[in-house]
């Protein structure tokens, strides 16, 4: 809903961890919600999801049994863009963090989506210009709208602004975050890893250094920062929570970008490497039984 309450039309592309979330956040707010991804298993893992998040809404009394349905009937899954973003309002890709993918993901969006929708990026840490500047004078259209995982729950979305991106777009993502409940910041400059990807990104790479040193098992590295700071999860087990793979990819873009102070250590590499992506996989850092 945009702040005079209208619903709008959304696609999400990419059914994984995160546009699950957004399509479930967009739909329990009352859009109409088109959940693309090229994998029919994947949207049928990203329903499932859903209702187990939705499901646990319920239990704890946030809402009502009957909502459930409703919600899961706002969102249409689909395996092909085109058809998918006719009509829309805002599009939200969510797809892997390759820049190639992305290119290609948005050229499609463009290519079939209204002229005036607006064409938001989840991505963690790649640049937002870079990511609009294969679709030209469109670029002006395309915005980081970066979530946090798990969306329904975390309460920001980091606003990025690229080279390209205007004023009405950046207005209008705005008003889309709020119409989801979310509190936003905004990114001024396109600079990779944004604001909150940098400073993740350092305490997750000291704690992966601490590891590779044998300074303390994992326990004990996520139970020293959830005890001293507060943090809900420690560095490791947020690292399993949303996918090792996606934190070698920011780590990989951050380390181009901004140089040696991101080198990804060998740790982490060789559990991607040993298919020990966390929670996804079944086995990351911890045992997830899978
Ligand atoms: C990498 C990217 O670019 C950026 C990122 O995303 S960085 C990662 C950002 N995210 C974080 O840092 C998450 C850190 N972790 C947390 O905030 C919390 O651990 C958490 C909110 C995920 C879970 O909360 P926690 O108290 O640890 O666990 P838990 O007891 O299972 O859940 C608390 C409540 O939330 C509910 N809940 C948790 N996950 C849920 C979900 N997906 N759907 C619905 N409800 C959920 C539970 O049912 C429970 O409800 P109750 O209190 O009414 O019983
Ligand atoms: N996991 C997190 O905690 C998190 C948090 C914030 C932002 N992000 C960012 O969100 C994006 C998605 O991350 P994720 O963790 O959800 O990844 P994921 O691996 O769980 O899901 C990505 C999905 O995209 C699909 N996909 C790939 N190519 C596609 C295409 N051409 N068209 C449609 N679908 C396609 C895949 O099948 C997969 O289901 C990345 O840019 C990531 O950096 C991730």
């Amino acid at each position: 809903m945009t702040d005079n309450g209208t619903v709008q039309k959304v696609a999400v592309i990419g059914g994984g961890v995160m546009g699950s979330g957004i399509a479930q956040l967009a739909a329990t707010v009352g859009h109409e919600v088109r959940l693309v991804d090229v994998s029919p298993e994947r949207l049928e893992t990203a329903l499932a999801a859903i209702g187990t998040s939705l499901d646990r809404f319920i239990r704890s009394g946030r809402l009502e049994t009957d909502q459930r349905e409703e919600i899961l009937g706002r969102i249409t899954p689909a395996t092909r863009i085109p058809e998918a973003v006719e009509g829309v309002d805002v599009v939200v890709e969510a797809v892997l963090e390759r820049l190639e993918v992305k290119h290609q993901v948005m050229t499609e969006v463009a290519a079939h989506a209204p002229a005036e929708a607006i064409l938001g990026t989840n991505t963690s840490q790649l640049s937002i210009t870079a990511i609009g500047s294969v679709l030209g004078e469109g670029a002006s259209r395309v915005v980081g709208m970066h979530f946090f995982n798990p969306a329904v729950l975390m309460r920001l979305v980091e606003l990025v602004k690229g080279l390209e991106t205007s004023e009405d777009t950046l207005r209008r993502a705005e008003d889309f975050a709020r119409s989801l409940g979310k509190e936003t910041v905004v990114c001024l400059k396109d600079s990779p890893g944004f604001l909150t990807s940098r400073i993740s990104a350092i305490l997750r790479m000291e704690a992966l250094h601490m590891l590779e040193e044998g300074l303390a098992s994992p326990e004990d590295i996520d139970k020293a920062v959830r005890l001293a700071f507060n943090h809900p999860m420690g560095p490791l087990e947020l690292g399993d929570f949303n996918g090792l793979d996606t934190y070698l990819d920011a780590l990989t873009g951050l380390h181009a970008a901004h140089g040696e102070r991101f080198r990804p250590p060998v740790v982490l590499r060789n559990m991607v490497a040993a298919g020990r992506l966390g929670r996804k996989s079944g086995r990351g850092f911890y045992d997830h039984g899978g």
